[in-house]
């Protein structure tokens, strides 16, 4: 057993238990009807709870796990990675959203920077949980300002929400973009000079 992972302000995650995770789904098809022991659903529980699993596995990470690799080259502009791929699940309907997050921040002074690849392996803890876009924004810049010291940090995600497109309001293909922006990126002229390398294509 691990120990039960804090979020900030939000309380702390116990273990994944797969077996309750697979009688649960059991339970949630018999409620809407079908047989589970019919030949195309004996194998169904199972496959959703390793699919929950592997949705929720940030429960289980922390930021600063994955950024342990720093270095200090003295590199003291900004830093952005565009079109980092992100799959999140709503917390109010337990469906994906789906789409794209820009990270960018500035070094602190001494020049500590982390390697490439970690700025999207801080994406993937925060995004494989039950998630907000809101929130899944401000704790990957948080995250940044903290652990890198960073002076100043940018995250933009742009996303578009199953429980908007396939159930509800029904309107696929609306996007929602959300920010963070923390320390000297606050800075106007910072600001600009990151929002038209975001947004270049
Ligand atoms: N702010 C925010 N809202 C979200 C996010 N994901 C889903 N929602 C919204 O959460 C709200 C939940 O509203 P409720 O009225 O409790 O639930 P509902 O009856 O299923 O709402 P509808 O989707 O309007 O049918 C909806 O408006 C969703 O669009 C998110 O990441 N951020
Ligand atoms: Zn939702």
């Amino acid at each position: 057993m691990t120990d039960p992972v804090t979020l900030d302000g939000e309380g702390t995650i116990g273990e994944f238990d797969e077996k309750r995770a697979e009688n649960a789904v059991r339970e949630l098809l018999i409620a809407v009807g079908e047989d589970p022991d019919r030949e195309g659903l004996r194998e169904t529980p199972a496959r959703v709870a390793r699919a929950y699993r592997e949705l929720l596995a940030g429960n289980h990470q922390s930021p600063e796990e994955v950024l342990t690799t720093t270095f200090d080259l003295g590199h003291d502009e900004m830093v952005l990675v565009k079109d980092i791929e992100i799959v999140s699940l709503c917390e109010h309907h337990m469906l994906p959203f789906h789409g794209v997050a820009h990270v960018g921040y500035i070094p602190a002074e001494t020049g500590k920077i982390t390697g490439l690849s970690k700025l999207a392996r801080l994406v993937e803890v925060f995004a494989r949980r039950l998630q907000v876009q809101e929130r899944l924004t401000t704790q990957i810049a948080d995250s940044l300002m903290r652990i890198l010291e960073a002076r100043g940090v940018i995250v933009v995600v742009e996303a578009e929400h199953m429980c908007m497109s396939v159930r509800g309001i029904r309107k696929p293909g609306a996007k929602t973009t959300t920010s963070a922006v923390r320390g000297q990126l606050r800075d106007a002229t910072t600001r600009a000079e990151a929002m038209s390398l975001i947004l270049a294509r």
